[in-house]
């Protein structure tokens, strides 16, 4: 039986096991962007370095700095590299991962406690990072564990680089890569990334291209401390009146972005991209009852993907220092932060898309006549990252795939943003794969998140394949 059929073979034994393996890591609240939750998000960092050295690998922990979250100086979570295997005679594949995850609490609507997994009737695994990133991540290791379990040779040395801030602006890791490149990651030939999705709940895809995001706090402050509205309503300019209305001029009800200029840097459609819509896996009906009810915009499967794929958009996130809770408390906020974030797309750059919005913002204040104070602050700029799909590491790639699921995959863009995959692509000199996990309905960041085990299992296969296919695939084709 060859090397692969026999992994194959293993992982359909230790399936539970699995499982079980994820469960102890999603009950590690992971959380990058919540300060109380920083220990938790550093000791999923040291359950991975110590599992990967069980195993045998040699891990280094760096420590990024230090990070202000709203003014508290917190330690950034350790990025953890390792090597695993150092045969001159094998290729090296590197892959990159997160292991911190979006907040999540039970009152946001989840059906039970989100750092629980729960594994359902139906196949679901539910838990915050079950496929957003920990099930992805995961699998690298599980699928190295399975090798030397089942005595099977590692078909290639495996670099990885496991970060606990994606969630949070990936911030320090941009510089260690490129202080890395000729030092660790030295070798490498190809990189690969799990950390997207499917474009439906069937059929596999691989990805060759992520939005970049650009976020913003826009901040207007105006009296010391908050007052009585029945006192003062009327009498003051309120931020919160301000900061509504400046909200309200960014983006259309259809999706408009409304920032002069923010259009300009946006790549035409050519005849060769428009065919790449043709024949893909991905219809609206699916989508629209995924969503629970049909708020879709646009009437055509291809626009929704242009504008999930190839086109800017802005989404508003919430509103800082507002009363939010139940109860009509009648206040006026002094100070109010609103967060919103555009996500960016060939050729736009984030310096020029901070100015544009900064000069609009500014403009618009300015027609209100308010006294107050407004403050626009880019809390993180991210790139998007655009590769063509016909390197060998693609092909590698889809051979897994169709070994795997019996299928060729769709090749796809993701509406979502992981900007070191540019980062490594321009350091390393080296082409980098998306290969998903997940599908289209798992629900990362949103409530209720889940892997479903097939994919689960299936996605840990697919990792192992992969890892054989390039061990035999000219990379220089
Ligand atoms: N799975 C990738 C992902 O979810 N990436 C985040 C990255 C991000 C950027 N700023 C905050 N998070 C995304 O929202 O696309
Ligand atoms: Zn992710
Ligand atoms: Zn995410």
């Amino acid at each position: 039986m060859a090397d692969v059929e026999k992994y194959f073979d293993l992982v359909n034994q230790d399936q539970q096991a699995f499982i079980e393996t994820l469960r102890e890591v999603v009950a590690i609240p992971s959380v990058s962007g919540d300060a109380a939750r920083r220990p938790d998000v550093v000791r999923m960092g040291e359950w991975l370095q110590a599992r990967w050295e069980a195993l045998g690998a040699t891990c280094k922990r760096v420590d990024p700095g230090k990070q202000n979250l709203h003014g508290e100086i917190l330690d950034l979570p350790p990025v953890i590299l390792g090597q695993y295997g150092n045969d001159p005679n094998k290729k090296t594949v590197l892959v990159y991962g997160h292991y911190d995850v979006q907040p999540a609490l039970i009152e946001d609507g989840w059906e039970t406690d989100p750092f629980v997994l729960v594994e359902k009737e139906d196949g679901r695994l539910v838990g915050r990072g079950s496929t957003d990133d920990k099930g992805p991540v995961l699998g690298w290791l599980l699928c190295a564990e399975t090798h030397k379990k089942a005595g099977i040779e590692m078909p290639v040395n495996l670099k990885f680089c496991f970060e606990g801030m994606e969630e949070s602006g990936s911030e320090g890791l941009d510089e260690i890569i490129v202080e890395e490149a000729d030092k660790w990651f030295k070798g490498t030939d190809v990189v690969c990334i799990s950390d997207n999705y499917w474009l439906g709940k069937n059929k596999p895809c691989l990805t060759h291209g992520l939005r970049g995001v650009s976020y913003f706090h826009l901040q207007v402050e105006g009296p010391g401390a908050d007052l009585h509205s029945g006192v003062f309503g009327g009498t003051v300019h309120e931020p919160m009146t301000d900061l509504v209305h400046l909200l309200s001029k960014l983006v259309d009800v259809n999706g408009k972005i409304q920032v002069p200029g923010i259009y300009d840097q946006v790549m035409p459609i050519t005849d060769e991209e428009e065919e790449t819509y043709n024949n893909l896996e991905f219809s609206h009906t699916a989508l629209a009852s995924d969503l629970k009810n049909d708020v879709l915009i646009h009437a055509e499967e291809r626009d929704t993907l242009k504008h999930r794929w190839r086109f800017p958009t802005l989404s508003i996130h919430g509103v800082e220092g507002a009363f939010y809770a139940s109860g009509d408390k009648t206040v006026i906020p002094a100070k109010v932060r609103g967060k919103f974030s555009l996500r960016t797309v060939p050729n736009m750059e984030p310096a020029k898309v901070a100015e544009l919005v900064t000069k609009y913002l500014n403009d618009e204040f300015a027609k209100l006549g308010s006294k107050n104070k407004m403050q626009v602050i880019e809390t993180h700029g991210g790139r998007w990252w655009y590769s063509s799909p016909k390197h060998p590491n693609f092909v590698a790639g889809a051979k897994a795939t169709e070994k795997v699921y019996g299928v060729k995959p769709d090749l796809t863009r993701e509406g979502g943003s992981i900007p070191v995959t540019l980062t490594f692509e321009e350091n390393l000199n080296v082409n980098v794969l998306l290969l998903p996990m997940g599908a289209s309905d798992d629900g990362a960041h949103s409530i209720n998140e889940k892997i479903d085990k097939r994919n689960y299992i299936e996605g840990i296969k697919l990792l192992g394949a992969y890892l054989h296919e390039v061990a035999n695939t000219d990379l220089s084709a």
